[in-house]
């Protein structure tokens, strides 16, 4: 049983943890950042076995002087729940590691990959617009994102190129997604139409999927000149832009 005093320190002692806790969570995120930068979730997986720490490390670019902090970074991400240890045996001394249900999904070109998702939301950009939410809380700017930029997130992206590649990328990543539940459970509205316009269509990964399951519709992606650039137009996908309002 503890007396007052002890319960009273380890309140204290939660408190702080909880702190701790919050204080380094961007740790997670972006360590996660750093091992798709590296190219890590898909080097073990071409790897095709569990990837004994070793042979990871001289499939890495890294600096001779930086070797032995990538099991630190193995640490974090297995802790995370990125990647699971395939402990050592007599044959095989070092810690291997493989891949976890969600590190699959930070393959790199794949569909349904996460991984320019992941790599937006802890771009900079988004991260910097943080910085700005107390001081946004007490001006007249329309947004975080504006305070930090001087302009609305759709002038930036049309200014900076490969900042709306990587947005789009997301964007795709996600619909692909979305447009497989999207097929299934609204079979019965677009079996009963004849065209649709997907409003912020992006670069129409959504109207794709949709005119692949119902060739009857005519699908129409309405987004900004600047994301609809580059999309083709086929015998039922149209694209529509319209200026910035
Ligand atoms: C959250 S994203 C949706 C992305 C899309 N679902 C995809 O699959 O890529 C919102 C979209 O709205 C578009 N958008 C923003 N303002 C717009 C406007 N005034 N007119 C048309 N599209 C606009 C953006 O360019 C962006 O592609």
């Amino acid at each position: 049983m503890e007396t007052q005093g002890e319960e009273h320190a380890s309140k204290l002692f939660r408190a702080q943890t909880h702190i701790w806790n919050h204080m380094f969570k961007f740790i997670n995120s972006l360590s996660l950042r750093c091992a798709i930068d590296l190219s890590i979730p898909n080097i073990i997986h071409n790897y095709g076995q569990p990837m004994p720490l070793s042979k990871l490390i001289s499939s890495l670019p890294l600096h001779p002087s930086k070797t032995c902090f990538i099991s630190r970074l193995m640490r974090i991400l297995t802790h995370s729940g990125f990647f699971s240890e395939h402990h050592a045996t007599q044959n095989e001394p070092e810690v291997m590691y493989v891949l976890t249900d969600a590190s699959k999904l930070l393959l790199k070109d794949q569909p349904s990959s996460m991984a320019s998702l992941l790599q937006l939301i802890v771009d900079p950009v988004y991260i910097n617009t943080w910085y700005q939410l107390s001081t946004w809380f007490t001006n007249e700017d329309p947004t975080p994102f504006h305070a930090e930029n001087g302009m609305t997130f759709w002038d930036f992206a049309r200014c900076k190129r490969e900042f709306n590649n990587l947005f789009n990328d997301a964007m795709a990543s996600d619909s692909h997604w979305v447009s497989s539940v999207v097929i299934e459970k609204c079979e019965g509205v677009f079996n009963g139409s004849k065209s649709f316009v997907d409003v912020g269509g992006g670069t129409g990964t959504m109207a794709k999927a949709i005119a692949k399951s119902f060739p009857q519709l005519n699908c129409i992606v309405l987004d900004l000149p600047h994301v609809v650039a580059d999309l083709q137009e086929t015998e039922n996908i149209k694209i529509c832009w319209r200026g910035y309002v």
